[in-house]
């Protein structure tokens, strides 16, 4: 009866949908491909696969470029064949997006199976996150950061936390049930919010102690729960700079998946003219200080590698185009150069 209802309610959202754009109709697909366990099921034999392994995406070297291969159905069935496993593996794999034309995408961690035969059989390598991140074209690094995410997020959440029995994901991977005590459990996420201070004229850019040498980025913090958003800006400043920030406007959001899943909320704020001495956390910064205009310029020219001076020291740099942190600077900037002088 339940498989009768949801073909009459597929075919009535497609005689709908005729009249939607491309992109309704993607996230329609989607939602349903999320709802609809056997429709899943049925996708995945159409299905392009990404591949992990212990959550370290799949790459190859092609020249100076690396690309992130989409493995068809029948590619995954012979490599699992090749490795003496049954095609059930490919029901561990999470939905991760779509093409227009409703190809639908997967990703799937091999961690349990040998990673030097599936690299030498697909010749490439599985590259850690940090690296992969930012290697790839910049346009695959949100897919390869909300897939990873995912599945650290499934690897984690094995087992109820009331009962500690297993739970069980539903075949799309958008969440997993806990059959004991019913339980349904969604991926989550750490809203943190990250500020680019200035004082009009100047920005703050700040070290912690575990970044590359030179690097240097806008303040950080996770929002403590019941925190507003203005909450979380105006108290993580206050707590790591010693700072009271008069206004500030959002500027954009970005999905990040280190330490685990964080969604960044990027704003700029400004602080009064009369109060810009700053009073450094040292127990959660390295470094605190004040950039001026020409200063971020040259920064924004470097990266790690051309930081390096001849006596080992290291000249600012700022986090690349990947990061959101890079945006707000890249605003602050064009902020600065438009003005008025
Ligand atoms: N994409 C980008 O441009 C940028 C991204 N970021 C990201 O922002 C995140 C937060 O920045 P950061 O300045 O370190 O944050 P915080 O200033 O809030 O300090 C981090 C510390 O907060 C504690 N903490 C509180 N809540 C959490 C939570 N939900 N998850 C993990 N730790 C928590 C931990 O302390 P303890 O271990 O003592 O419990 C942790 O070491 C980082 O993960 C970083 O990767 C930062 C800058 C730029
Ligand atoms: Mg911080």
């Amino acid at each position: 009866m339940a498989a009768i209802y949801q073909a009459v309610h597929r075919r009535a959202s497609s005689l709908f949908c005729r009249f939607h754009s491309t992109y309704v109709k993607k996230m329609r697909y989607l939602n349903e491909l999320k709802e609809d366990d056997d429709f899943c099921r049925q996708a995945q034999t159409s299905g392009t696969f990404y591949l992990f392994h212990n959550l370290s995406p799949f790459l190859q070297k092609v020249g100076k470029k690396y690309l992130l291969p989409q493995l068809s159905a029948a590619e995954m069935k012979r490599i699992l064949e090749k490795m003496k496993e049954t095609e059930q593996w490919i029901e561990k794999s999470v939905l991760i997006g779509c093409s227009d034309e409703h190809v639908p995408h997967f990703a799937l961690d091999l961690g349990a199976l040998e990673k030097s035969v599936i690299e030498s059989e697909l010749q490439g390598s599985f590259t850690d996150l940090r690296k992969a991140l930012f290697v790839v074209d910049v346009k695959d690094s949100p897919l390869l950061a909300s897939a990873q995410a995912l599945l650290r997020w499934h690897e984690s959440h094995q087992y109820c936390s009331k009962t500690g029995q297993p739970t069980q994901k539903n075949l799309a991977g958008s969440k997993r049930v806990c059959h004991a005590s019913g339980i349904t459990y969604y991926p989550q996420m750490s809203p943190v919010v990250i500020t680019l201070v200035s004082d009009g004229s100047r920005c703050l850019l700040t070290r912690q102690s575990s970044f590359p040498q030179g690097m240097y980025t806008a303040l950080s913090g996770f929002c403590d729960l019941g925190e507003s958003v203005e909450e979380a800006l105006r108290r993580e400043v206050a707590e790591e700079v010693g700072l009271e920030v008069e206004s500030f406007q959002y500027s954009a959001s970005q999905h990040w998946p280190f330490p685990s899943s964080c969604l960044m909320i990027a704003c700029h704020a400004l602080v009064g003219g009369q109060q810009t001495e700053i009073s450094m956390n040292s127990l959660e910064l390295e470094e605190a200080r004040w950039f001026g205009l020409e200063e971020v310029l040259e920064g924004l020219k470097r990266d790690y590698t051309s930081s390096k001076q001849d006596d080992g020291s290291f000249l600012p740099w700022f986090p690349p185009k990947q990061a959101i942190a890079h945006k707000l600077i890249n605003e602050w900037v064009k902020q600065q150069t438009s003005r008025p002088t």
